[in-house]
């Protein structure tokens, strides 16, 4: 007889669940804004947590179950900066590679070429973008032959055209196998339709809300995401940003990358004159984050190029750091690069000075507009938070604030939005929208959402 399971009666200090019947070979979508026990639930689920109290409780054992999130992701990342032995054995050291994640009976199955991943299988985790690795997770889960998969905000950092491979990959696979499917989502454009039972999560407070395709359900749902349009002003220091004085911000003449025999692009030109906001799009893999990383510095082939910033040529003098002065950064590398655990408000005010941790005395009119900015994207109560503490979509948050603090003249934003609920993720696109409208900082902006395709962007680069 087939297990069918169930949570009844759940009480942690987080976490309250009263009766979730999750059944067998069934798909749930669980709705949560940041911070609202997502994150906790997957720690239930794979026993990570232990209850005060429970009246019932039958899951797959802990090895039958597979948790993709941000979270996850960050961890591997941060065992394999532990694993690195470059320094020693002088070379580049590629870590885990990814056919090592894979079952090594299953190197030849037909989803390893479907979701494109086939032609990676010999690179290294850290080498992978990181909706390549958001893939490599999912795939190795289904390939795994876990009972339940467990996948937070899964179409989150993968382009449009794998969203819809995984979501019809998702449907064939639980319509045919005996796993239950259950995604944590912070938005609910992101529901697939055929996601049967749908619950929502608030304060760790968990209920189920019923069948999708029902209308009590959605006027529930609605309910839940009910939202008071919340007024946001730009801090002055943004009206207040000069401007640049060169007709150029960002110029790359026949860009060029290359790792060992592999070409990332080349012949690439990309001019972005003060104003002209630019968006950047493309499939996973294709070299946005790369072309980005030439810009911040990130990518050590800044100097093989012909590339200007703000009017200094690179390679001629001018070091990145002062070049950083005019920029805000916020990129899927900072994020796994931001392993100094200061507190929320330091990790903000870092932002002044372009430094991983504060080293530096920071003025009081600083810590003021940190406290403001905190304050506008609904921060301010956690500011002695420290920031490993917090959850991905907070930390997100924070480095985003992080990057716009300085009101620079470049602001250089990749795939922003990862793990932001659908509150944060608005208030966020409304903040850059009046960035674009209102103030002398111009954008270079990633995303692969079709409605962050914002109507203020003046170019659109297509790798
Ligand atoms: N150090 C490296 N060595 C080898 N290959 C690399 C290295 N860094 C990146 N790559 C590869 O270069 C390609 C481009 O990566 P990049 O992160 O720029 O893609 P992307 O367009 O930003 O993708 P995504 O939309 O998934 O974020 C990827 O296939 C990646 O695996």
């Amino acid at each position: 007889m087939l297990n069918t399971f169930e949570i009844k009666n759940y009480c942690h200090a987080k976490l309250m669940v009263e009766s979730w019947p999750i059944g067998h070979s069934s798909t749930w979508c669980i709705l949560g804004t940041n911070d609202s026990g997502k994150q906790e639930l997957a720690q239930l689920l794979s026993r990570e947590i232990t209850p005060i109290s429970v009246e019932k409780i039958l899951l797959p054992a802990p090895n039958d179950i597979a948790i993709i999130s941000f979270e996850a992701q960050q961890k591997i990342y941060e065992h394999e900066l532990k694993i690195d032995n470059s320094d020693f054995i002088d070379q580049q050291d590629l870590g885990t590679l990814v056919k090592e994640f894979l079952p090594q009976d299953k190197l030849n199955d037909p989803l390893i070429k479907l979701v494109g991943l086939a032609h990676l299988l010999t690179s290294g985790y850290r080498q992978l973008s990181s909706g390549e690795s958001r893939k490599l997770l999912i795939l190795s889960a289904l390939l795994h032959e876990k009972k339940m998969i467990i996948c937070e905000d899964p179409f989150d950092s993968l382009d449009q055209e794998s969203s819809q491979t995984l979501s019809t990959l998702f449907k064939g696979i639980i319509k045919n196998s005996n796993i239950t499917l259950i995604l944590l989502l912070g938005n609910r454009i992101d529901i697939p339709d055929w996601c049967e039972q749908l619950a929502v999560i608030k304060q760790g407070d968990f209920n189920v809300i019923g069948t999708q395709h029902c209308a009590k359900t959605q006027a529930k749902l609605d309910d839940f995401f009910k939202n008071d349009d919340d007024k946001i002003t730009l801090p002055e220091q943004f009206y207040a940003t000069k401007s640049n004085a060169h007709d150029y911000l960002v110029k790359l003449v026949n860009g060029t990358v290359r790792y060992q025999s592999k070409t990332v692009f080349q012949g690439l030109n990309l001019s972005v004159k003060p104003q002209q906001h630019t968006l950047i799009t493309g499939r996973n893999g294709s070299g946005k984050s790369t072309l980005l990383h030439l810009i911040t510095g990130e990518c050590t082939q800044c100097y093989s190029n012909d590339l200007t910033l703000f009017g200094h040529q690179r390679g001629s003098g001018e070091s990145i750091w002062q070049l950083k002065k005019d920029m805000g950064i916020v990129t899927p590398e900072l994020h796994r690069q931001y392993r100094v655990n200061s507190d929320l408000l330091t990790v903000v005010l870092s932002g002044f000075f372009d430094s991983i941790g504060l080293y530096q005395q920071p003025e009081k009119y600083h810590i003021t507009y940190a406290e403001q900015w905190l304050k506008k994207v609904g921060l301010n109560h956690k500011e002695k938070t420290l920031f490993n503490d917090l959850s991905f979509g907070e930390q997100r948050l924070a480095l985003i604030v992080r990057a716009l603090i300085k009101a620079p003249l470049l602001l250089i934003l990749d795939e922003i939005t990862q793990g932001l609920d659908e509150f944060n993720r608005h208030r966020i696109l409304k903040i850059i929208k009046m960035i674009m409208k209102e103030s002398n900082s111009t954008l270079l902006f990633v995303t692969h959402r079709t409605d962050e395709l914002l109507d203020t962007f003046t170019q659109h680069i297509k790798l």
